[in-house]
């Protein structure tokens, strides 16, 4: 499915909407399709046998207007140019959404990564980043863990980086163990901030959290810590979960932690106890009141929006909902908190992370979840407020006319508009 559909083109599309509701310059649209820097790179690494095997990657720079690019890095085997730059231009308008001093970027390397050794993933992160080591700075482009990639490969690019510097520069990468300039919360961040949309949309909707029924497609880390904090913190009932080999579902609810502890020694949801098997469609067609897509672009489409059966859907994914499936969806009044916020607390934190590299002083946890929520709060009522007002649009039109004000305004400033726009 997720083939068929251009994400890219999906967001440019989006972005020219958006500019003409704005009433700005075709020129801002312009600026804003296209990643002001692609880097396609090649990455031989010296496989266990001894061959060599040569991975290709990107690092796509959307916009740094606002700031320094920023944003994860990907390891998987759809990974494409295109995708690349769809993600790129996502982090623009989500730094923007969250009012972070940041431009948006992303990386990606096609790679079944489960299909390395320990020793051929540190290799192939070390030889990405040696490729795109001349465009990266914690000045200038900051990674971040992805899909497939986490503390451990961050540690390793990081290190990496260092060498090629010959100094340590920790502001470089985010999403780093704690040990090596990491921040407390970064790992749980994106759900947490998930989840702080969610109180937010519950509350300006009348939803009682307390024994409210959840589905989460994906087990990674947005989906599961999604799924663990929803259940312990909010007192959820979370019905079902996916990953990549299948579905668990449990109408009386599962237990969140011991399938955590499951999926770590299986490598799967599947069969865990007590649960039946399902496959992922049909999750995502259970009756639920949030459901949370937090694995891949394009899994709710045309073909399916219609038989959501959830009132809220909460993108923890990047780019999870196709504008059929959006429109499908709005005219069915279930509420959609767009990915540019509902995912924006990882990047928030990372952020965080950032700040406490170049000051070498570090916060406690409640203190970074503290500002978190702060910012998430900030962010879904900006959005809400004129989502609420204009009545013509949705979640997510609303929360891009938030960002690319933002980014036109500095763009302006800045002179890159010349006089007209
Ligand atoms: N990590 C972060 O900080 C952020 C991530 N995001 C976005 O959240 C999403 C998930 O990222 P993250 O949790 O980090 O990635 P992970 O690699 O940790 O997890 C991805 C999960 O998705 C599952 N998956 C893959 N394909 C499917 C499928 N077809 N159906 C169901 N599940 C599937 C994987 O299954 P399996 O476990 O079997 O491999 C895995 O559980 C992505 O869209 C990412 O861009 C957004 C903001 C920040
Ligand atoms: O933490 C970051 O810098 C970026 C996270 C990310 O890739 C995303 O929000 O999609």
């Amino acid at each position: 499915m997720s083939q068929e559909i251009n994400c890219f083109e999906i967001v440019q599309n989006l972005i020219d909407d958006c500019v003409e509701k704005l009433g700005l310059d075709r020129t801002v649209a312009e600026i804003l399709r296209e990643p002001q820097r692609v880097l396609s790179v090649s990455i031989p690494v010296q496989m266990d046998d001894g061959s060599i095997k040569v991975f290709k990657g990107f690092r796509s720079q959307h916009n740094n207007a606002c700031g320094p690019c920023k944003g994860g890095i990907r390891f998987h085997p759809d990974v494409s140019m295109d995708e690349v730059k769809a993600l790129s231009t996502w982090m623009s308008l989500k730094c923007a959404v969250v009012n972070l001093p940041y431009g948006g970027g992303k990386g990606g390397v096609i790679v079944n990564h489960k299909e390395l050794s320990p020793n051929e993933l540190e290799q192939l992160c070390r030889g990405y980043i040696r490729a795109i080591a001349p465009v990266l700075g914690a000045d200038m482009d900051v990674p971040a863990p992805d899909v497939g990639t986490n503390g451990q490969t961050m540690g390793w690019m990081m290190d990496e980086f260092a060498r090629y510097r010959g100094y340590n520069e920790f502001g470089v990468i985010t999403g780093k163990p704690i040990i090596v300039g990491g921040s407390l919360g970064r790992v749980e961040a994106t759900s947490r901030g998930c989840v702080f949309t969610i109180r937010q949309a519950a509350k300006a909707t009348g939803l009682e959290l307390k024994d409210a029924t959840v589905v989460v497609q994906g087990f990674g880390n947005v989906g599961s810590i999604a799924a663990r904090l929803l259940s312990r913190e909010d007192g959820c009932k979370v019905l079902a979960v996916s990953d990549s080999t299948g579905a668990a579902y449990d109408p009386n609810g599962l237990d969140i932690a011991a399938l955590e502890k499951f999926k770590l020694e299986t490598g799967s949801v599947v069969g865990f106890p007590g649960s039946k098997n399902i496959t992922t469609e049909e999750l995502l067609q259970l009756e639920c009141d949030i459901l949370v897509p937090a694995a891949l672009e394009n899994q709710i489409t045309g073909e399916n929006a219609d038989k959501i059966n959830a009132k809220i859907v909460a993108e923890g994914a990047n780019g999870p909902t196709t504008p059929e499936a959006d429109n499908i969806l709005a005219k069915r009044n279930i509420l959609v908190l767009p990915d540019v916020l509902a995912n924006a607390g990882g990047v928030t934190v990372s952020y965080f992370e950032w700040v406490q590299n170049q000051y070498g002083y570090y916060w406690t946890e409640e203190e970074v979840n503290e500002r978190l929520e702060r910012k998430m709060v900030e962010a879904f009522d900006s959005v809400y407020s004129l989502y609420k007002e204009h009545g013509d649009i949705n979640m997510r039109g609303a929360a891009y006319m938030v960002a690319i004000k933002r980014i036109y305004e500095a763009m302006k400033i800045r002179g890159w508009l010349g006089n007209k726009a």
